[in-house]
């Protein structure tokens, strides 16, 4: 058994989209995921996040579920369309809404970790060609700016991007999440531009905010196995870390693209998408960086054609999204970020948690203990890299609560506690009781 110290923040993470609800209330237009939902076949059974989990109006009753789970920090986002519903048109009431749940966590002595973009791209941004049209970088400089200016003095850490690689990748070349385009060229685009605005509110952040204010970006990292030791598995493995990992570990730490991706992509690349200064505003320094992990990959020499890289099936555990459960990797993965990327820059795990088919029991309870045996073993995992050195200085359990979990709507259930979407009832599982004890321990 070991400790984490005083320090160590004990968190749990949500998205905008994903919980809030008041689609169109108070000034909020259209995203991009109430546009994808919208359409025919895109989104399980055509649900929504028109009152998803209702936070926006149960805010108040969810900070104080965390604050009687002893959650120390909060990391959560801030809905653009809210802040501006139409271009150059800034709406106070929807700053308003980020005020008072701040205020309401600040009050609980719960500390805010703000996410400013988590997928939910205006409408109307989408409409002058959104991530592809690289003026979105200016339209992402005026909302950071209205954002540090107006909540800058409460909230200390920022992240600007949530997953870049499933802002483009996932949206833009599988097609699977919005705007639903099938199209490496545009996915490549649009990663860069994703970056683009990263380092814009970098630039942003550092003209307004006091040192005590920090400021990272979250990736969602996994570590890629070669399904044999054939010389062909490997060389897709490479491709695969390159695709997931390297893409964006690189221009981010290291001020380029990776050579091998740059060739493979260059043959798909719309446009020539870099131009100068581009890398020194990517590449400034942060002060953390945020991992999400959920799974590892095994990847086989595939045939499409372009990747030609194949994920196999693992005959191991699984979650509910048939993701498997391989805890070593989430510590590999932090090694690797220590010793090839990020040295002593502080790192957070962001988001870390499972779905599982979660039901409530004839006593009212929900007895998830697939869920409490993954934590346990991912944060074992998370102090056997601090045991070893490495600079973690947080864990964020995603998620909170049972939301809105995109393509696959209401289906998949990752929250430490219940929700009822007729009742918007909450109910603790066994988990969230878990959760308590070891914050309250300080001991895994
Ligand atoms: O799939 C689980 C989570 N992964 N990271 C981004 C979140 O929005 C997802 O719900």
């Amino acid at each position: 058994m070991s400790d984490f110290n005083k320090d160590f923040l004990f968190g749990v993470a949500t998205a905008s989209y994903q919980v809030e609800g008041a689609y169109n209330e108070d000034g909020r237009s259209m995203s991009i995921w109430d546009t994808f939902c919208r359409q025919d076949g895109k989104v399980y059974k055509g649900h929504n996040g028109d009152v998803a989990c209702d936070h926006y109006h149960l805010y108040k009753d969810d900070v104080k579920m965390m604050k009687d789970l002893g959650i120390e920090a909060y990391r959560f986002s801030i809905a653009w369309p809210r802040i501006f519903p139409e271009k150059g048109h800034y709406n106070p009431k929807g700053i308003d809404f980020y005020k008072r749940l701040t205020d309401e966590l600040l009050k609980n002595d719960i500390k805010p970790f703000v996410t400013i973009y988590h997928w939910d791209l205006p409408q109307w941004a989408d409409d002058l060609g959104g991530w592809l049209n690289r003026e979105v970088v200016d339209w992402f400089g005026e909302y950071v700016s209205k954002l540090f200016n107006e909540l800058g003095g409460y909230i200390r850490n920022w992240i600007t991007l949530n997953e870049p690689w499933c802002s483009s990748f996932l949206s833009y070349f599988i097609g699977e999440h919005a705007p639903g385009h099938k199209d490496l060229g545009e996915a490549v685009l649009v990663s860069h531009n994703l970056l683009l605005a990263h380092g814009k509110a970098v630039e942003i952040f550092r003209d307004i905010n006091s040192s005590d204010s920090k400021i990272g970006i979250t990736l969602n990292l996994n570590e890629v196995f070669p399904a044999t030791d054939s010389p062909e598995d490997k060389a897709a493995a490479r491709i695969a870390d390159g695709f997931q990992n390297r893409w964006f570990l690189d221009p981010i730490f290291k001020g380029e693209y990776p050579k091998d991706m740059l060739e493979l992509f260059g043959k798909y690349a719309k446009t020539d998408f870099i131009t100068d200064g581009d890398l020194k505003r990517i590449s400034q320094k942060l002060d953390f960086l945020g991992v999400n992990y959920y799974t590892r990959a095994v990847v086989k020499k595939g045939n499409d054609g372009i990747l030609n890289a194949e994920q196999i099936d693992v005959d191991n555990e699984k979650t509910e999204m048939g993701w498997e459960v391989y805890p070593e990797s989430l510590y590999n993965i932090l090694m690797r970020l220590k010793n090839e990327y990020t040295f002593d820059l502080p790192l957070y795990i962001t988001e870390n948690g499972a779905a599982y088919k979660d039901v409530v029991s004839d006593d009212g309870h929900v007895h998830d203990e697939k869920r409490v045996e993954f934590l346990k073993k991912h944060f074992k995992q998370a102090k056997r890299f601090i045991d070893d050195g490495g600079n973690l200085r947080g864990y964020f359990v995603w998620s909170l609560m049972d939301n809105f979990e995109w393509a696959h709507g209401y289906s998949k259930r990752f929250g430490i506690v219940y929700v009822d979407y007729e009742t918007e009832k909450r109910i603790l599982k066994d988990s969230a009781l878990w959760y308590k004890n070891l914050i309250s321990t300080r001991t895994i």
